[in-house]
């Protein structure tokens, strides 16, 4: 369903696109580089930490200060404490941000357990006071991120009439609930009944993997939208891919020469010199573990990538791997079996 308070899309009568937010990766450089390929529609921040006395996060901050990409942004927040919310919310309004999104799905347990992101789930009237307080505070879109559920989908239903009562204007449903973390089937059937339930548009968030699958997808949900999170880190042209499949065009096929010129890109934006090599090394492997997943079926890529140690040897790695063969076409669905594995997954 439209929503005509939402920033306009970059082609009109197209479903929706946008970047998941994902902490430690959706940084302003990260965005930018997506920017390079083809923007989504809307970006969306990594969390900003909300508690008593918090102040919004200044590397957060910049991707909004310094956002470049010429697409919206919208500001996430995490926290449950109602007037920090608020206090917030009104500070994050300053900038030139398209809305305020309040995160209800962080899985890690160090967040739940404080009862924020995820374990908000658990707690129905705490959403709805936190909705109707952000919702009367506010002037600009305000939209929520969420999964189905925290332990099951008992409460999903009384949720997402909370939506409605509080007029949210875009819901991002991670179609999973917060124990099945990031790994388990996605709950396609869930996302197509908030569809039908709530009358914001939804985006559809979970395993979009390829312009084809967000295709099956969108036919699936009836979602306005997809929310693309770790697949875009693996394959930065999936915005662009998906477009061209919604309007019936072909699809650009990303060489592995293209591949290790993005993975250049990437490392350009973690080389500031006061960072020591080996952080530098592990940055990288943030972005590769993805990346591996459409490199080889058999992932010695990613075996290897993972036990470099310098700079050196890890763009030695890259090269062999990507430009041996420089004209052969990089995946477009991640190969069978390959799991990334970076630190955030394992919480
Ligand atoms: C590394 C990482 C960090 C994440 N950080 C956030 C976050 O800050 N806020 C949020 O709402 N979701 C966060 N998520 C969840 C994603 O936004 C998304 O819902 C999830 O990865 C499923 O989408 P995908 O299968 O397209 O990756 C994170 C996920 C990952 C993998």
């Amino acid at each position: 369903m439209a929503n005509d308070r939402l920033p306009p899309p970059l082609q009109a009568g197209l479903a929706l696109t946008a970047l998941a937010p994902m902490q430690d990766v959706t940084d302003l450089p990260f965005m930018r580089a997506i920017a390079a390929y083809g923007s989504p529609d809307y970006f969306f921040t990594e969390y900003f930490r909300v508690y008593a006395n918090s102040r919004p996060e200044r590397y957060i901050l910049r991707s909004i200060t310094e956002n470049t990409t010429g697409r919206p942004i919208f500001a996430q927040l995490i926290g449950e404490s109602i007037p920090d919310l608020v206090r917030s919310a009104q500070e994050l309004c300053r900038y030139a941000i398209a809305g305020i999104d309040l995160n209800m799905g962080c899985p890690a347990p160090r967040i739940y357990r404080k009862n924020v992101g995820g374990g908000l789930l658990r707690d129905p009237d705490k959403i709805d006071q936190i909705l109707g307080a952000l919702r009367s505070a506010i002037a600009i879109p305000f939209t929520v991120k969420m999964r189905i559920g925290f332990e099951d989908t008992a409460n999903f239903d009384r949720i997402l009439d909370l939506i409605n009562k509080h007029d949210i204007d875009l819901l991002s449903l991670h179609g999973r609930t917060v124990r099945e973390m990031y790994r388990s089937e996605v709950h396609y059937d869930q996302i197509a009944h908030a569809v039908r339930r709530v009358k914001c548009p939804v985006l559809a968030n979970g395993n979009v993997s390829s312009a084809a699958n967000a295709l099956a997808i969108l036919a699936e949900t009836g979602a306005a939208g997809v929310m693309v999170g770790r697949a875009a880190i693996r394959n930065p042209w999936i915005f662009q891919q998906i477009r061209q499949a919604l309007s019936g065009e072909p699809i650009t096929t990303v060489t592995l020469n293209e591949v290790r010129t993005y993975i250049d890109r990437l490392h350009n934006t973690v080389t500031a010199p006061e960072v020591p090599e080996r952080s530098r090394v592990d940055n990288m492997k943030k972005y590769l573990n993805f990346i591996g997943q459409g490199v080889d079926a058999a992932g010695a890529f990613l075996n290897e990538m993972r036990r470099a140690r310098s700079e050196a040897e890890l763009f030695g790695i890259c090269d062999r791997f990507l430009l041996s063969e420089p004209n052969r076409a990089f995946a477009a669905e991640p190969y069978q079996g390959l799991v990334a594995r970076p630190s955030c997954e394992a919480e």
